[in-house]
């Protein structure tokens, strides 16, 4: 009995990492390799820069809890900002979510400033789009030039040479002022035809207020570009009724929303970001079993499921993907429907969501015989 259901366990994760993936809510730093962050711990600490014994522990931990979490944040920081690094990791990401058959990755960073090294918001995301440019195992499709010399039908599959479109977010951090959120936006601006196409407000949930970031965000909506906001990370109802009322064209996690933020939530049909993972480890939800994600799915309301730092988490979009069809009992074609439904939210053009109507519409043909 229990080699069955191993074996069947074992036959559905391969059915999820097989399966075609959107991925729309992932940190850069947060979905670096453990054994990358180590690489680099020790390099540090050969260098005398950080005493190696002091954070080999909390990069090494498989299940983090929430202050261990913040507590990587700023070593990320530490560890990974300098432009030879950034590109290592931005290289290093892609090709891990394109090996699991990601066709759609839309990755965010917070473009970080700092002196002492010479690197500027702008130096930092060129790093980063040097990195994509380049992942040499897998074809990366970072803007539109390549789009017309692809055949939208050789997207994933695991036989052949794997495709995977790559788009970048600029990450707002709640430790920012207004001035530093308002220059990310403009530099977004800068960098769209870099495949930079959105903007994501994110950081520490406890710290920071709304009103700072908002005229950034107001800046973002009047230059059209698409929004999406961490929201309902902890409890903190001023502003979660004032991010719903923002509108933004997605919302990530809501994890602590009371009956009326709720009602008011699914009337507005905003797009969720669901992070099942990440949401427990942090205690953004009790467990997986009562994560609002069963809820919201049986409200029909628009869901993509994604990691948030798969890195941070010990996770995969295909792990997540599992996750959610054990907790809630979906069946194949449910949860094959959903992963295809994640198109419609994408921030990239009509062009590259018909590419993927049409990767989905050929794997729907291949993987849903019953
Ligand atoms: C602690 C916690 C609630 C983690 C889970 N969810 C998150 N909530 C808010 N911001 C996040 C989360 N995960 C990553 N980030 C943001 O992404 C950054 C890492 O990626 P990057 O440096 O922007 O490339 C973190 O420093 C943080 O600002
Ligand atoms: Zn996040």
């Amino acid at each position: 009995m229990e080699t069955q259901t191993s074996e069947a366990e074992k036959e559905m994760r391969e059915w999820c990492v097989a399966l075609p993936k959107v991925e729309l809510h992932a940190h850069l730093n947060g979905s670096v390799r453990n054994s990358t962050l180590l690489e680099l711990a020790k390099e540090l600490g050969d260098k005398g820069a950080i005493v190696l014994e002091d954070v080999k522990d909390v990069i090494m931990k498989n299940d983090r809890c929430l202050p261990e979490c913040v507590r990587l944040f700023d070593l990320f920081h530490i560890l990974t900002t300098d432009h030879d690094t950034v590109t290592r990791i931005a290289k290093e990401v892609v090709g891990d979510f394109a090996a699991e058959n990601v066709v759609y990755l839309e990755i965010r960073t917070t473009p970080k400033n700092n002196e002492a090294k010479g690197i500027t918001k702008r130096s930092y995301m060129n790093a980063v789009v040097k990195g994509h440019k380049s992942v040499e195992d897998v074809d990366a499709l970072l803007n539109n030039e390549k789009l017309s010399c692809t055949p939208m039908s050789d997207l994933g599959g695991d036989t052949k040479r794997k495709k995977i479109y790559v788009r970048l977010l600029l990450s707002i951090d709640r430790h920012e002022t207004t001035s530093a959120a308002l220059d990310t936006v403009n530099l977004a601006m800068e960098m769209k035809d870099q495949g930079v196409i959105g903007i994501d407000l994110s950081g520490n949930p406890v710290v920071g207020e709304w009103e700072t970031y908002l005229p950034a965000l107001e800046h973002a909506k009047e230059l059209g570009i698409p929004t999406t906001i961490h929201c309902g990370e902890v409890p903190n109802r001023k502003e979660i009724q004032a991010m719903l009322d923002f509108c933004p064209q997605r919302l990530g996690h809501v994890c602590c929303l009371d009956d009326e933020e709720w009602k008011k939530l699914k009337s507005s049909v905003i797009p969720v970001e669901i992070c099942l993972t990440s949401n427990v480890m942090t205690g953004g939800t009790p467990s997986l079993e009562r994560h609002h994600f069963a809820d919201l799915y049986n409200a029909k309301h628009p869901l993509s499921i994604c990691t948030d730092d798969c890195g941070l988490f010990s996770t995969s979009l295909s792990n997540e993907y599992y996750l959610a069809c054990n907790s809630s009992g979906l069946s194949k074609t449910e949860l094959f429907r959903l992963a295809q439904g994640a198109v419609e939210f994408v921030f990239a053009d009509d062009e590259v969501k018909k590419s993927l109507r049409a990767v989905f519409e050929r794997a729907a043909a291949e993987r849903l015989t019953s």
